[in-house]
């Protein structure tokens, strides 16, 4: 970068102009304001509980209690939220400036990493459709490398990077030729179905590039759906030979391929450009080793890279995660290579989007708020979440050393021209990806990704924060990255339950936000982390709420003050205000009402599903029970599945525990405003006002669970609920309101 400066001065361009600016959002003065009569109520809510402890009789006192540490709890924890939207900062890169300053010999070279774990969950098609797109930046090919970690160790992913490296030669040319917007092929045709069907120039080449396109993926899949590569294939290309029939997923050797290689100067694309390198690994695995999951795969990845091309800055993507915008690398580079500013930045990071949200986005896949404020809001304080995929790092920053005091020397320039055969090269790579290489070195410590936590990504972006890095966090009006967001509930939950665990995992580790980055990271930052940190624990609150408001609602025992009572003002304002809010904030980022009340039953069902167990998990692991697991996201849809998912019903098939769970919670609760209308109506002694507040709460509750409802008792397609678990439901809901009268 020196020698770059150099270059500029003497060439006389401007070094002050910016390469992103920074811009602070708005109204945050009257948010403030409005939190701090928020914060008013809850403490006003908190002193009622305290001071009217005896309005219920002694046996009754439980549940008072309880409903009382559950308010601590959700007082405490909207406090926690409140960091993030104190200070939100959007971030604007100027590429226009970066153009201007940089000629494109003199940019940077980058890594770009995919990692793929199981051909079954991740169809080897799509993989190859996040590769082409990776491979297609608008970016000089001699300075992209684009490594495959495959850790189902799979022959078909192998031969699909093949298939994609043959097309690749035509897709690139294509996309460069006519700039095409998105360069995932499948979305690309999905999208242009129409204009590859008339005559000029561009339709043409896209009915050409549209054969080519469907050729490979039918050869893909049918290898896929046999199960086995094509015969005359295996025999043409060497690479297979690293496969025998003793390979499985669990036990096999590291193998290291390189598909193209950036060197070669015969490898151009049919336009007779350069290509970029593409690499094909697979780390070595052994039933005996643990591999750590993407951590390891990641980890494995920075090495390997190092002795390939060890570009100064990596991508990370998920398999699914394909680049929906060209120009993202040009954009992310406005950060880093700003002379000012950008020496301290470790990452940028983009938000998760999803090409299959559906309109009212009945699994709250979309994560709206979270992308326009929350992580701008953690962004505010010179920190951001590193969230896995869609994240370029500087490769310093990976490797454990701190700004500007570089432990551990990474050789910055670029290994290309180095005079070893590519098969010396992939030889020395795979000593970097076997087991053993990391035992007795800081890999998962100190170095790479860390360790132990099921999400790699959060612990690992706390790390490097609190060394000192800074980090952006980049929410551009053209998505950068698109994946696949879960289209069954099940497969939904299961992922907030990795989530959950890891999380609240990290805060009970020595990475918890509060210790380990005490006098290192803002408060705002620990605070921000710790809003997703406590998912977990906030499960029991809520079950407690949702368990005993019902309970005590059917026995007729008040928790809350009279209508009639200047007390019921604060319950009511903190409960409207927030909630407003938060309608307010969603709305606000262009989606509906309905998906606004759809988010807040995924939350529930989330809260007293997913988290719980999650709670359970992490506990169990904490005293030894369990160890760290990784449940890869299914990204398959059949079209019964699809269907549903697209008539935005939701599929219910899975886990019964969980279901369980859910449906006795929703069954309670019908049982509560049954039984608390019939005592309001048939028993003098209690007016409207007196439980008015619980029945208003429970029927919320009963409201939001109108489709559990209609799962149990009408709907009669695969996605409903079975009838075993709504008998079970429904014998433990009355079991519960049962016993409580003995307590009562
Ligand atoms: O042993 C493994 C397990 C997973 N993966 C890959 O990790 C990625 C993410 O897995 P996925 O099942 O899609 O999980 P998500 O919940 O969608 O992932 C989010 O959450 C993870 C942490 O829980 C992060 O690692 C991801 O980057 C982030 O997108 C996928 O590309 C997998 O192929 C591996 O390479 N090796
Ligand atoms: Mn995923």
């Amino acid at each position: 970068m020196r020698s770059e400066r150099k270059r500029m001065r003497e060439e006389g361009v401007r070094e002050d102009v910016p390469l992103f600016e920074t811009k602070e959002g708005r109204f945050r003065g009257v948010y403030r304001v409005f939190a701090s009569t928020i914060f008013a109520a809850i403490c006003l809510i908190w002193f009622y509980r305290v001071m009217n402890m005896e309005r219920v009789g002694r046996g009754r006192r439980w549940a008072w209690m309880s409903v009382m540490v559950s308010e601590f709890a959700f007082g405490f924890y909207w406090i926690i939220t409140q960091s993030v939207r104190w200070r939100i900062l959007y971030q604007t890169p100027s590429k226009h400036n970066l153009s201007h300053r940089y000629k494109e010999e003199n940019l940077p070279a980058v890594d770009i990493f995919v990692c793929t774990a199981d051909p079954k969950l991740e169809p080897p098609c799509m993989v190859m459709n996040t590769v082409l797109s990776a491979m297609a930046y608008n970016y000089p090919a001699n300075k992209l490398n684009v490594y495959l970690s495959d850790d189902g160790g799979s022959q078909l992913t192998f031969y699909a990077l093949l298939k994609a490296s043959i097309f690749s030669k035509h897709w690139l040319p294509f996309c460069r030729r006519f700039n095409v917007e998105p360069r995932s092929p499948e979305v690309f045709f999905a999208h242009h179905a129409q204009s590859c069907s008339t005559t000029t120039e561009y339709h043409k080449a896209c009915l050409h590039i549209k054969k080519l396109y469907e050729e490979m993926k039918s050869d893909i899949e049918s290898a896929v759906g046999r199960g086995e590569v094509p015969e005359n294939v295996r025999n043409e290309h060497r690479g297979f030979s690293e496969w025998n029939p003793k390979t499985t997923k669990q036990d096999h050797p590291s193998i290291v391929q390189i598909i193209m290689d950036g060197r070669d100067i015969n490898g151009v694309d049919e336009d007779g450009y350069e290509l970029p390198t593409l690499v094909y690994v697979a780390r070595e695995k052994r039933p005996n080793h643990p591999h750590h999951f993407k951590a390891g795969a990641v980890n494995a990845l920075i090495r390997v890279s190092s002795e390939i091309s060890n570009a100064p800055f990596i991508l990370n993507l998920d398999c699914d995660m394909y680049s929906n915008n060209a120009d993202t690398i040009q954009e992310i580079l406005c950060f880093f290579l700003d002379e000012t500013k950008g020496q301290d930045i470790a990452y940028v990071q983009f938000p998760q989007s999803y090409n299959n949200i559906t309109k009212n986005d009945h699994y709250g896949n979309s994560y709206f708020v979270s992308s326009k404020f929350e992580l701008a809001g953690i962004c505010g304080y010179g920190a951001a979440l590193f969230c896995g995929t869609g994240c370029l790092h500087r490769r310093e920053s990976l490797s454990g050393s701190y700004p500007r005091d570089c432990r551990v020397k990474w050789e910055i320039k670029p290994r290309r021209n180095h005079n070893r055969t590519i098969d010396e090269v992939n030889e020395a790579s795979k000593a970097l990806a076997t087991c053993t290489y990391e035992e007795g070195t800081q890999w998962g410590k100190e170095m790479g990704l860390v360790y132990g936590i099921a999400v790699e990504d959060i612990a690992t972006g706390l790390v490097i924060s609190c060394r000192g890095w800074k980090s952006i966090y980049y929410n551009p009006e053209r998505k950068a990255f698109v994946g696949i967001a879960p289209t069954t509930l099940d497969v939904n939950c299961l992922q907030h339950m990795r989530w959950s665990e890891g999380l609240f995992q990290v805060f009970f580790s020595k990475y918890c936000p509060f210790i380990y980055g005490h006098g290192k990271i803002h408060l705002g930052v620990q605070m921000g982390y710790c809003n997703y940190l406590l998912w977990a624990p906030m499960s029991l609150p809520t079950l407690c709420y949702a368990i005993v408001l019902p309970i005590s609602l059917f026995h007729g025992i008040p928790l809350f003050p009279k209508l009639s009572s200047m007390w019921v003002l604060p319950f009511e304002y903190a409960f409207l205000a927030t909630y407003g809010y938060s309608l307010c904030e969603y709305l606000s980022c262009g989606s509906t009402t309905r998906g606004w009340w759809n988010l807040q039953r995924i939350k529930f069902i989330h809260r007293i599903t997913s988290y719980l167990f999650g709670f359970i998990d992490t506990m169990s692991k904490q005293i030894g029970l369990s160890q760290t697991k990784f449940v890869i996201t299914d990204k398959v849809v059949t079209d019964d599945v699809r269907k549903r998912y697209e008539e935005e019903i939701i599929d219910f098939g899975g886990s019964s525990i969980m279901l369980t769970i859910l449906a006795t919670v929703a069954m309670l609760n019908l049982f509560g405003v049954v039984g608390g209308m019939k005592r309001v109506l048939m028993e003098l002694e209690f007016g409207w006002s007196q439980l008015m507040v619980q029945i208003t709460l429970s029927l919320l509750v009963v409201m939001i669970n109108l489709p559990v409802y209609e799962a149990l008792f009408i709907r009669s397609d695969k996605g409903r609920i079975s009838s075993s678990i709504m008998l079970k439901s429904i014998i433990v809901a009355s079991l519960a309101c049962y016993l409580a009268s003995f307590i009562s």
